[in-house]
């Protein structure tokens, strides 16, 4: 059984930024599933890079199969891990239903770290972020926060009523984040 804990936020809420850091600290494995699609994406000889710099783009979500697989064969490599970071998955009702099928009976879901941040300040960092990301800008933005209201926010919801959310204010300075945060992993690691 892996241990695995769900990070989930607006684009831009600092996923990424509060994964690397617990992946230095609490010896979990950071698997960012953008940065998975991405690097599927440049893979050379892949059949699914045009699609997945489609839904890139367009702030869609890729078809959960592609995701999934990235992300189980990620964890097959480094499957000596305590327990994985999945950053930036399940994004909408397809991804969940796809990942209970793929994976359900193989993990342990520790609990959900929800950063929340309002949007204006999330927009504000992507657009200074500075790694050139092909959906950084304006236009993409606003479909991506569009994609989050709709369909990633109403699966917070849903872990949310079964009493697996931790929600932690990333508004603020990284440090004061992380701290709030390595304080959720030391109550959910006593159990
Ligand atoms: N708490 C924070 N305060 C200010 N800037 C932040 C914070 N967390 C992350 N950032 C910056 O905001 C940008 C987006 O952060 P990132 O971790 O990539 O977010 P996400 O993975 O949720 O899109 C990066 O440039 C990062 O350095
Ligand atoms: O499970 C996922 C994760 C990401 N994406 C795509 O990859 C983009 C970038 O995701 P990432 O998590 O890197 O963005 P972030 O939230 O970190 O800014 C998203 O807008 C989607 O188009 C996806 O389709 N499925
Ligand atoms: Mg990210």
């Amino acid at each position: 059984m892996y241990n695995v804990v769900f990070v989930l936020g607006p684009p831009g809420s600092g996923k990424g930024t509060i994964c690397s850091k617990i992946q230095q600290n609490l010896g979990y494995v950071h698997l960012s599933a953008g940065d998975l699609l991405r690097a599927e994406r440049e893979r050379a000889g892949s059949q699914f890079g045009a699609l997945i710099e489609n839904h890139i783009k367009n702030g869609s979500i890729v078809p959960v199969e592609i995701t999934c697989s990235l992300l189980e064969n990620a964890m097959i490599a480094s499957k000596d891990a305590n327990g994985f970071l999945i950053d930036g998955f399940p994004r909408n009702e397809d991804n969940l239903e796809g990942w209970k099928k793929q994976m359900g009976g193989k993990v342990n879901e520790q609990f959900v770290l929800f950063l929340s941040c309002p949007v204006d300040v999330c927009i504000d960092r992507c657009l200074h972020r500075g790694q050139g990301r092909t959906d950084d800008n304006v236009e993409s933005l606003k479909k991506r926060v569009e994609t989050y209201n709709q369909q990633t926010f109403p699966i917070i919801e849903l872990f949310e009523k079964v009493g697996m959310v931790r929600e932690v204010n990333s508004e603020r300075p990284v440090t004061e984040v992380y701290d709030d945060v390595v304080k959720v992993f030391a109550t959910a690691n006593q159990k």
